[in-house]
């Protein structure tokens, strides 16, 4: 089933985040039916850096030509600002497209852009935004591959003015709508009471981030139709590292971290190992 397709049922889809190869495979083995590449878990991890636009397109288009290659479900790739002006974006699309991407998001910030949970951040007019999105559409291969719209207009411009270029973004051709960081479950609420089912909405949960938590399940109920959790994979692991590299350090010994690791042949098993070798095998004759 094609994202667009998944979009016309009533359930809320969740979208993990994820940044490579294994993320992938084991979020697709978790049952998930569609996947959130996030920018920022790729500067995270691969950078070790923030998201303030330091990730180059060929590297998001690298990881996402990796991840296809795993797992075969629906990923929604990140395009932060399109990577310049509506030129840059249309190329953006191109490569995501060819890479295997499902849907692009892309959003009105300046380059270069910031997390949508920083401060600070500034704007393009919103008739450039439009005109990106336009672009983008022209450059798609695909009518199945989905242009999600993102206006950081909230902490710069305020509510209204949010919604003002939401629209607009519609207008120009978004098939999907993402108001980024709402301040409050007020405003949480009031996006979906405004747009009353005429596009999909997407929200974004960022731990500690601007806008409050709220699950899947009430998410559904306010009216949303996509959920994504783009940084809470890196923010789990990253503890776990910090306390695996130290408990390490001190006793020179990863037998203390045992029951909090896989062994050689648990991590074989996540990663299907046997089974790869037998394929392997029967291609050469062996069995
Ligand atoms: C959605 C997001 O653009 C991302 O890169 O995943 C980030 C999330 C984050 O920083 O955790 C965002 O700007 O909200």
């Amino acid at each position: 089933m094609s994202l667009r397709e998944r979009l016309q049922q009533n359930e809320i889809l969740v979208a993990p985040g994820v940044y490579d190869g294994l993320t992938s495979a084991i979020a697709s083995e978790a049952g998930f039916e569609a996947l959130y590449l996030s920018g920022a878990a790729v500067a995270y991890t691969r950078l070790g850096r923030p998201d303030i636009g330091l990730t180059s397109v060929s590297e998001m288009t690298d990881t996402m030509a990796l991840i296809r290659d795993r797992i075969d479900l629906p990923v929604i790739v990140d395009a932060d600002t399109g990577f310049g002006n509506a030129l840059n974006a249309q190329r953006t699309m191109r490569f995501y497209e060819r890479a295997g991407a499902s849907a692009l998001q892309v959003e009105d910030q300046t380059f270069p852009k910031r997390c949508g949970h920083l401060s600070d951040k500034s704007l393009i007019p919103a008739s450039e935004m439009a005109g990106k999105i336009a672009a983008m559409a022209d450059a798609r291969k695909s009518s199945e591959t989905l242009i999600i719209a993102r206006t950081d207009a909230i902490a710069v411009e305020g509510f209204n003015a949010a919604l003002d270029r939401a629209n607009a973004y519609v207008e120009a051709g978004a098939d999907v709508l993402f108001i980024e960081a709402p301040r409050s479950g007020d405003e949480l609420r009031e996006i979906p009471q405004h747009f009353n089912g005429r596009v999909p909405l997407l929200a974004n949960m960022v731990e500690g981030g601007a806008t409050p938590l709220k699950g899947a399940v009430d998410l559904e109920e306010l009216g949303y139709s996509i959920v994504i959790f783009p940084g809470g994979i890196v923010r789990a692991l990253a503890k776990t590292a910090g306390e695996y590299y130290s408990s390490l350090k001190t006793n020179g010994s990863n037998r203390p971290f045992a029951d909090r690791m896989f062994d050689f042949d648990g991590l074989n098993d996540r990663i299907g190992t046997k089974e790869m070798l037998a394929i392997g095998q029967s291609f050469e004759g062996k069995k």
